[in-house]
This record gives structure tokens, C-alpha cells and sequence, in this order.
């Protein structure tokens, strides 16, 4: 279980975060908020890489900076960079090493082939979205119990980002946890099990249903005739069945965001 409780951050006077607590074991959590809300902030100080003003975090009862918590933590930091120039293979099994761990060797070198990655490739010589994809597969590779991953399928081609879907899935499915933000609504709304929206402080924390109810404060439903496009509540619904070129499904956690943040986000 990782436990964030009453935490706080501020630099230089500036309130980045503050009183955030929750509670998080498995699946897949997507924190989403606008730019500049805190998010990266609050994955760092949950990683151990910033201490906390007030508050306290647990990783399985360990603090984020103990041994025993890092080695529950598969880590993708924000800017996160291959180093030493080694060669795409070498530098998965390096990140391995490190951990103290042999790395499935079969699985690496899976993954490898699923990015399309050349594994005799050096780390320099590959475009930002290949580098992004070696750094992912790094960290995926640890087979950690959690996962916190910031943003981490921007700049990759829809193809990678579908791919990387598959893999969280597949994980979350075998039991993991996986922390993650992003920007993409789409990407958000097809994996999270839970959302937190996040500006500073925790705004929502749930479900997409709950969401729903947050928002509206009713099961609504969406209704769009032509390129008109309604809010309804589900007793409505009968009004419309009868009208042609009418698409009837639940609101999208992209909906939901924009009604939730207003328009300007
Ligand atoms: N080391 C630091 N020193 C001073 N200010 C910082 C530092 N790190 C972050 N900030 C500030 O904290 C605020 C929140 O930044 P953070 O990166 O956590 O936001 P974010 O929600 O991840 O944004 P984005 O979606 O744009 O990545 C910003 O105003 C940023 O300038």
C-alpha cells in the first residue's frame, strides 16, 4: 500500500502542494490536472526525490528514501535521460544490476523486439521517442510492485502508446500498482481505474463513475443529435430513442475533465 498522508510542498514560499493524502495499492491511478498543478511535485516527494514539508508518505510502511521502498519502486521521472551511452540491451540490464536483480532476460528482450528498438543500438544515437522507449522498458523490466511513471508516453507515436497501454494493462492485471500522469484524456480514460484530478490539493479521487456524479451531481448521460451535443439525465433518454443520427453513451473522462476544470485548461 502506498500511503500519502496530510503531505505538503512549498519552494521558496510557494505553496506547490499541500495537505494531499490518499491511498493506493493496485491497478492503475492517473492523476490529471493542468500544467503546473503540483503533479510531477507530488510524484517526486512520493519517490523519495523531495522530502516533504509536512506529512508523511509510506511505500509498504517503509519512508520513500528507505532501501526497502526503493526497491518497491519502478521509477520513471519527467525528463528521465538513458545514461552512459551504452547500448540498448546493455543499458536494461544495467538498470537491472543496479537493483540488485538479474532481469528476465527473455522478457527484455520481448519488450526490445515490441518497441521496434535495436538492442545493439547506443542510447545516443537514438531519436527522443526511442530514448523514452528504453528508459520505459528499463523500468518496466525491474518487475517492481509499484510504478510511478510521469507522463510517460508523451512524444510517442500512437502505435508506442498503444503499446505501452497493452503492457500497464497487462500489469496492472498481474497485480501491480502503477501510479501515472499524463496529459492524453484518451490514454487517461482507457487506462485508469481510478483518477485523481489534482490541483495543489486533491480536487476528486475515484472512480469515472464517481466522477460523473461529481460533476453533474446526477447519472447523466450524453446525447448527441447531428453536432449538438446534451447532458441528460438517464429518465430523458426515452425523448430521444426516436430521432435519427443520434449517439447515446456515458460521458468520456475527457468530457468530464473540461466540465470539471472549466474550458480554459
Ligand atoms: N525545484 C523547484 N524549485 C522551485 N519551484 C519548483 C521546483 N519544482 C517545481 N517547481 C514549481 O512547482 C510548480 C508545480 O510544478 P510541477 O512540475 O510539480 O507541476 P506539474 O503539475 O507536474 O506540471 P506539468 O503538467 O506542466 O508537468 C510549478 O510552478 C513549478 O515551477
Amino acid at each position: 500500500m502506498i500511503e500519502v498522508n496530510h503531505v505538503s510542498k512549498s519552494f521558496n514560499g510557494n505553496v506547490i502542494n499541500e495537505d494531499v493524502s490518499f491511498k493506493f495499492d493496485r491497478g492503475i491511478l492517473v492523476i490529471l490536472g493542468p500544467n503546473g498543478a503540483g503533479k510531477t511535485t507530488l510524484l517526486r516527494q512520493i519517490y523519495g526525490d523531495l522530502k516533504c514539508d509536512k506529512g508523511e508518505i509510506l511505500i509498504d510502511g517503509f519512508k520513500p528514501n528507505e532501501r526497502r521502498a526503493k526497491k518497491l519502486l519502478g521509477i520513471m521521472p519527467q525528463n528521465a535521460e538513458p545514461i552512459f551511452n551504452l547500448t540498448v540491451y546493455d543499458h536494461i540490464k544495467l538498470f537491472a544490476k543496479m537493483r540488485g536483480i538479474k532481469g528476465n532476460d527473455t522478457k527484455i528482450r520481448e519488450m526490445i523486439k515490441l518497441f521496434d528498438l535495436d538492442p545493439k543500438k547506443r542510447v545516443n544515437n537514438l531519436s527522443g521517442g526511442q530514448k523514452r522507449k528504453v528508459m520505459l522498458t528499463s523500468v518496466l523490466a525491474l518487475e517492481p510492485k509499484y510504478f510511478i511513471l510521469d507522463e510517460p508516453t508523451v512524444g510517442l507515436d500512437l502505435e508506442s502508446r498503444n503499446i505501452i497501454h497493452e503492457i500497464l494493462i497487462k500489469l496492472s492485471k498481474e497485480g501491480k500498482g502503477i501510479i501515472l500522469t499524463t496529459h492524453y484524456l484518451e490514454e487517461a480514460e482507457k487506462l485508469a481505474d481510478s483518477v485523481i484530478l489534482f490541483n495543489r490539493r486533491i480536487l476528486f479521487d475515484g472512480s469515472k463513475e464517481e466522477l460523473i456524479r461529481k460533476v453533474f451531481n446526477e447519472d447523466i448521460y450524453v446525447v448527441k443529435v447531428g453536432d449538438k451535443k446534451l447532458f441528460i439525465k438517464k429518465e430523458e433518454i426515452s425523448k430521444y430513442i426516436y430521432l435519427n443520427d443520434i449517439e447515446i453513451r456515458r460521458p468520456t473522462l475527457e468530457e468530464l475533465y473540461y466540465e470539471f476544470f472549466g474550458k480554459s485548461n
